[in-house]
C-alpha cells in the first residue's frame, strides 16, 4: 500500500551511496529499475546533452561533471511513454513533479480519448462511484490498463466512493438542467425510476423533507445554484431558486440555515455507506491503484478501511486517500493525514460547509500539514472550471493552479473539466504547462534563498562550535542547491515519481511474482 502512496509523494531524497572520491555523480542502482516493467529504455540523444550545461565549479570548489553525469544517468533511466515525451520536450531540468489526474466521464472515456490524456501528461485517472455504473466503470480501469499493457503508459488508476452525501437524482438521463431566478423547483424523495417532470427533483435522502424547515438555504454543487426552502408538502420540498445556475446530474445538496451549514440526521450516516462496501470490493478487485473515501470525519475509518483492505487481498498496496470536504474532517485533521495515505482537498464540498472565502486559507494550512507529515496532497475543483465551455481559463483560473503548485501540492485534479467538459486535452495541457512554469520558477528562487539557522548558543565555546556547524551547514545547503538540477537528472524525480506513479498494480503484482 505504502509503494502506492509514495507514488504521489516521495519526500526523503535518496542518499548516494560511496560518493566517489573525486566527487562525480554516483547513480544510486536501487533507483533505476523502478520503470521497468512499462519502461520505454530512453537513449541519450546529443541534442538532450548539448541542452544540458555543464556548470561552473560550486562555490565550495567540487566540480560536477554534468554532462557526463547525465549521460550515464540517461542511460540507466527507464521511462514510462508519457514521461519520455515530457523530457524529450523540456529536457531533464524540466522534469515535473506536480501530478496530474483527470476525472474519466463521458468526454474521456473511450481509448482514443484516455490515450490522448496519458499523452497529455495523466498520471491517475479517477472515476467517480457517484456517477455511471460498476460495468461503465470496469470499462475504463480496463482501457487504462490496457494503454499502460500495449502502450508503455503508467497511468494509475483511482476510484472515488460515493458516501453518504445527500445529492440529486440523475434528472431523467438529461445531461443538465438550468434553473431560473425566481423560479419554483420540488426537491423530493418520492422514489421514481422514470423521468420526473419538469422543475421536480429526486433527492437521494430519505430524511430530507423532514430535516429541512421553510427559510433554510439550499446549495446545488456548492453553491454553484442556490435555492430558498419555501414550503413543505409531506415528501415535497418546494424550493425558490435565488441565484440561478446549471444543475448538473447527481449534484451535491447542502442545507444551510442561519448562516451554518444543518448537520441534522444525515451527519449520523457512515462515511462508507453500503454502496461504497461494494463499490470498494469492485476497486479491489479490479486492482484500483487508489481509493478516494468521501466525506471522512475521522481517522477511525480510514483505519478501518486499510484493515478492511488487507484482509481482502494480501499484500495489497492500494492506496487510501482521505477527502477533505466537511467540517468534521476539519476538527480532526491531523489524525487523518496521519491515517491516510493522502489525502485531497476536496474543494467543492469544503466550499459548501465553509464560507467560501475561507477555502483558500484551509487549501494552505492542509497543504503544509501534509508537507511536514511527509504525506502526498491533491488539490482539487474548479482548477479550471471555464474549460468546461471555452478552450481558454481566465487568468484567475491559472492563478490558482499556480498558488496550488507554489504552496507545493503534489497533485492536482480535474473533475468536470475533464469528466464532461469540451476541452478535456486542453485542460490537461494547462495544468501541465503552469506546473512546470511554477517549479521552474520555485527552483530559481530556491537558488537564490539564503539558510537561515538561529543562534542557540550562550557560552563562548558553544559560540565556536555553533560556528563551525552553521557553516558546514551552509556549506551543504550550497552546494545542495547548485545539486539541483544533477537531481533531477539522476533521481526519479520524488513527489514526481512518474515512474511509480506510472505502474499499474497489475504490473506491480506481476513484477513480484516474477514473471515481468
Ligand atoms: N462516470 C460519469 N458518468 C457521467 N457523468 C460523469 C461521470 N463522472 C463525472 N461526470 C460528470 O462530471 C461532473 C464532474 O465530476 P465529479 O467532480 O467527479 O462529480 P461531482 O460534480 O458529482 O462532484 C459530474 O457532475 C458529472 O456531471
Ligand atoms: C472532489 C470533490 O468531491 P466530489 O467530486 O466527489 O464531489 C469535491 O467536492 O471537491
Amino acid at each position: 500500500m505504502a509503494t502506492a502512496a509514495r507514488s504521489l509523494y516521495l519526500p526523503t531524497p535518496p542518499k548516494p551511496s560511496n560518493p566517489s572520491p573525486n566527487h562525480r555523480l554516483h547513480v544510486p542502482s536501487h533507483f533505476r529499475p523502478r520503470l521497468q516493467r512499462h519502461g520505454h529504455r530512453l537513449a541519450a540523444s546529443s541534442s538532450d546533452l548539448t541542452s544540458f550545461p555543464d556548470p561552473a565549479p560550486t562555490p565550495n570548489g567540487v566540480y560536477i561533471p554534468l554532462a557526463a553525469a547525465h549521460a550515464a544517468a540517461v542511460a540507466a533511466i527507464d521511462v514510462d511513454a508519457a514521461t519520455e515525451a515530457e523530457l524529450r520536450e523540456n529536457g531533464f531540468r524540466s522534469t515535473r513533479r506536480t501530478k496530474l489526474i483527470c476525472t474519466v466521464g463521458p468526454s474521456t472515456c473511450d481509448a482514443a480519448e484516455l490515450e490522448a490524456l496519458a499523452v497529455g501528461g495523466m498520471n491517475v485517472a479517477r472515476v467517480n462511484m457517484c456517477h455511471g455504473d460498476r460495468e461503465w466503470h470496469r470499462g475504463v480501469i480496463r482501457a487504462v490498463r490496457r494503454l499502460n499493457d500495449e502502450k508503455g503508459f503508467a497511468v494509475a488508476v483511482m476510484m472515488d466512493t460515493e458516501g453518504s452525501e445527500i445529492h440529486m437524482g440523475d434528472l431523467g438521463g438529461a445531461p443538465s438542467a438550468k434553473a431560473e431566478d425566481g423560479e419554483v423547483w420540488t426537491f423530493s424523495v418520492r422514489s421514481s425510476d422514470t423521468s420526473l417532470p419538469d422543475r421536480i427533483i429526486h433527492v437521494n435522502y430519505d430524511g430530507f423533507a423532514e430535516d429541512v424547515k421553510a427559510g433554510d438555504e439550499l446549495f446545488v454543487d456548492g453553491g454553484m445554484a442556490r435555492f430558498e426552502v419555501i414550503e413543505k408538502l409531506g415528501p415535497d420540498v418546494k424550493c425558490r431558486c435565488t441565484d440561478p445556475g446549471l444543475l448538473l446530474p447527481r449534484a451535491n445538496l447542502t442545507v444551510w440555515r442561519d448562516g451554518s451549514v444543518v448537520r441534522e440526521r444525515n451527519a449520523m450516516l457512515p462515511t462508507i455507506s453500503s454502496k461504497d462496501w461494494i463499490d470498494i470490493d469492485f476497486g479491489i478487485a479490479e486492482g484500483v491503484d487508489f481509493i478516494a473515501v468521501s466525506f471522512v470525519k475521522s481517522a477511525e475509518v480510514i483505519n478501518h478501511l486499510k484493515s478492511y483492505i488487507a484482509a481482502r487481498s494480501r499484500g495489497s498496496d492500494i492506496g487510501v486517500i482521505a477527502k477533505i470536504e466537511s467540517i468534521d474532517a476539519l476538527k480532526n485533521l491531523e489524525e487523518i493525514i496521519r491515517a491516510s495515505d493522502g489525502i485531497m482537498v476536496a474543494r467543492g464540498d469544503l466550499g459548501a460547509q465553509i464560507p467560501l472565502e475561507q477555502v483558500p486559507s484551509i487549501q494552505q494550512k492542509i497543504v503544509r500539514t501534509c508537507r511536514q507529515l511527509n504525506k502526498p496532497v491533491i488539490v482539487a475543483s474548479q482548477l479550471l472550471e471555464s474549460m468546461i465551455e471555452y478552450p481558454t481559463p481566465t487568468r484567475a483560473e491559472v492563478a490558482d493552479v499556480s498558488e496550488a503548485v507554489r504552496q507545493r501540492a503534489d497533485a492536482l485534479m480535474l473533475s468536470g473539466e475533464s469528466a464532461m467538459g469540451r476541452y478535456p486535452e486542453k485542460a490537461l495541457s494547462v495544468l501541465r504547462s503552469v506546473s512546470l512554469r511554477i517549479e521552474k520558477w520555485w527552483r530559481e528562487e530556491k537558488r537564490h534563498e539564503a539558510l537561515e539557522l538561529q543562534d542557540v548558543s550562550s557560552s563562548f565555546s558553544d559560540k565556536i562550535s555553533e560556528e563551525i556547524c552553521n557553516s558546514a551547514a551552509k556549506m551543504a545547503w550550497e552546494s545542495m542547491l547548485s545539486l539541483s538540477t544533477l537531481r533531477m537528472a539522476t533521481w526519479p524525480p520524488c513527489s514526481h515519481d512518474a515512474v511509480q506513479t506510472a505502474q499499474s498494480s497489475r504490473s506491480r503484482r506481476r513484477r513480484r511474482s516474477g514473471d515481468g
